[in-house]
């Protein structure tokens, strides 16, 4: 059940406001003042104790941590205060200061994140592109102008943000004129703030700042602490703003009149004001997604539920799953499909309805697959609009340039070896498969009658990775079958 987020905002800022967390930031010269005060702004007690010799006593005793990697002279304190605070289970927040400008600060944001396990990490879209991708270049400590955030671009921002989280298991924050805000499995674009916060330093220090305290007092719910304190700072800027321009003042009032505001603004101004969007990201097709692509097949079920084996096979590591139905009626279809659909979402992996596109659309899954017999006279990817994945099986050079240029988001190339699953398959040489993976940019997967013992002859192929129905189903212990397939994969793959 997912939590409304609007609503916890009471008990979010009452949490610090009644607990005064203490909030130990190591952070730099420059803003050092004012994220002492933004900390006492919110109601929590800051102490700025960033000597190495120190920093571990004090990071095991306070609620909240803040690294700032503003300047770069304290990291050897941050790495022994964030390994103290993971140990007494003290949240701690990364601020990765232009991570990417330079040598020693792509290092120092490497040796931290391999080291410390981070709550949240807060940054602009560079800061944030070179930690998701390692790439993302700076302007300064700004981000620079080609990853700016946008209306039309901060979808694939909530993307990023989602990997992020995934990879690092932290809450990530990426501020802009739209801000984002991820975890695992939720993606927020918040759209407060004003334009006066860049015309002053160290809003971005400040509200990293603020995340120390809201993660202090809130170390149970770091999402929806996170949001609130991104939405406190917009929405007190908002009216910061609102107050400089009555008073016909300029940006060091401005700074004046946010700290205060931040203290000022109660619980019910800020619901009103925040413009939260939670945004319905699917799951993508991505080339590592190809590794096991499993497809379901009830005729193995003996008796066991296809939840069950699916659940299985999940938890084992299959990177794609795809419901194929050739049998069930309709409304049993659709069951099924809505079930494996959630399933699929608990393990973060894409789902993909076999055939069926009225049923894809309906269950919640991230897309369909669908065959060359499948799509004549048909656009599918008009009927399923853009963000959907469209997976096409291909066999020629001609039909899988052809599925790529109608709008394919990876093909199903076949059959490689003999199958007694599909009758109707029809075989392909290697050399065949060779000339699709030449032809097309996105990612291939192999299937027909692929299994742990010949997955090695596809070795130089150029696939990405194959699907597979009973070297899974057909298996008494499904879970181990894909466990094994995937180690053979990534052999395979030359990983
Ligand atoms: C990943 C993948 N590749 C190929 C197919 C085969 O699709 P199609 O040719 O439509 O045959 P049916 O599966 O519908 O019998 C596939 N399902 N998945
Ligand atoms: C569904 C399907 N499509 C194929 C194609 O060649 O397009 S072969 C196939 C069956 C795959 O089952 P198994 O892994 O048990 O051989
Ligand atoms: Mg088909």
């Amino acid at each position: 059940m997912k939590t409304d987020i609007l609503a916890s905002f009471p008990a979010m800022m009452a949490n610090v406001r009644e607990k005064e967390p203490i909030v130990q930031a190591i952070t730099n010269f420059v803003t050092v003042n004012d994220c002492a005060n933004i900390i006492l702004a919110a109601g929590a007690s800051p102490t700025m104790a960033h000597e190495v010799e120190e920093v571990a006593e004090v990071a095991s005793v306070v609620q909240g941590l803040v690294m700032n990697m503003g300047t770069m002279e304290d990291v050897e304190a941050m790495l022994v205060a964030g390994k103290a605070a993971n140990e007494a289970g003290v949240p701690v927040v990364l601020d990765p200061v232009a991570v990417g400008a330079t040598r020693l600060r792509r290092e120092g944001g490497k040796k931290l994140l391999e080291n410390v396990k981070f709550s949240v990490i807060r940054g602009n879209t560079s800061e944030i592109k070179h930690l998701a991708v390692g790439t993302g270049s700076t302007r300064g400590v700004d981000a620079a102008e080609e990853d700016k955030i946008t209306e039309d671009n901060y979808k694939a921002f909530g993307y990023m943000a989602r990997e992020l989280a995934r990879k690092t298991g932290a809450v990530i924050a990426i501020s802009g004129v739209i801000d984002i805000i991820a975890s695992a499995d939720r993606v927020f674009a918040l759209r407060n703030g004003d334009a006066m916060m860049s015309r002053i330093t160290g809003s971005g220090c400040m509200l990293t700042a603020l995340l120390g305290a809201f993660c202090g007092g809130n170390p149970d719910h770091i999402l929806e602490a996170t949001v609130c304190a991104v939405s406190l700072m917009g929405v007190s800027g908002e009216i910061a703003r609102e107050k400089t321009d009555a008073q016909g003042a300029g940006t060091l009032t401005f700074r004046t009149h946010l700290v205060d505001q931040i203290s000022l603004t109660d619980a019910e101004t800020l619901q009103k004001r925040t413009r939260l969007e939670e945004l319905e990201l699917g799951e993508k097709a991505t080339k590592e997604s190809m590794k096991v692509y499993a497809i379901t097949d009830r005729a193995w079920l003996n008796g066991r539920t296809l939840h069950d084996v699916t659940e299985e096979v999940l938890a084992a590591g299959a990177t794609f799953l795809q419901i194929r139905e050739k049998e069930l009626d309709e409304a049993t279809f659709l069951e099924e499909a809505k079930d494996l659909a959630q399933l699929a979402k608990k393990y973060h992996v894409p789902f993909v309805v076999n055939d069926n596109i009225d049923i894809a659309l309906a269950c919640g899954a991230d897309g369909v697959h669908v065959g060359q017999s499948d799509i004549v006279d048909k656009d599918v990817r008009a009927m399923i609009g853009p963000d959907k994945i469209l997976g096409i099986s291909a066999n020629t050079v001609e039909t899988a340039v052809k599925a790529q240029e109608s709008g394919a988001d990876y093909i199903g190339v076949g059959a490689v070896f003999h199958t007694d699953t599909k009758k109707d398959a029809q075989s392909l040489t290697n050399e065949e498969l060779l000339a699709i993976c030449k032809a097309v940019t996105i990612p291939v997967v192999a299937i027909g009658g692929i299994n742990e013992n010949n997955i090695m002859q596809l070795k130089g192929s150029g696939i990405d990775g194959v699907s597979v129905i009973s070297a899974i189903f057909a298996k008494e212990h499904p879970g181990e079958a894909t466990k094994v397939l995937l180690k053979k994969v990534e052999e395979m793959l030359g990983e």
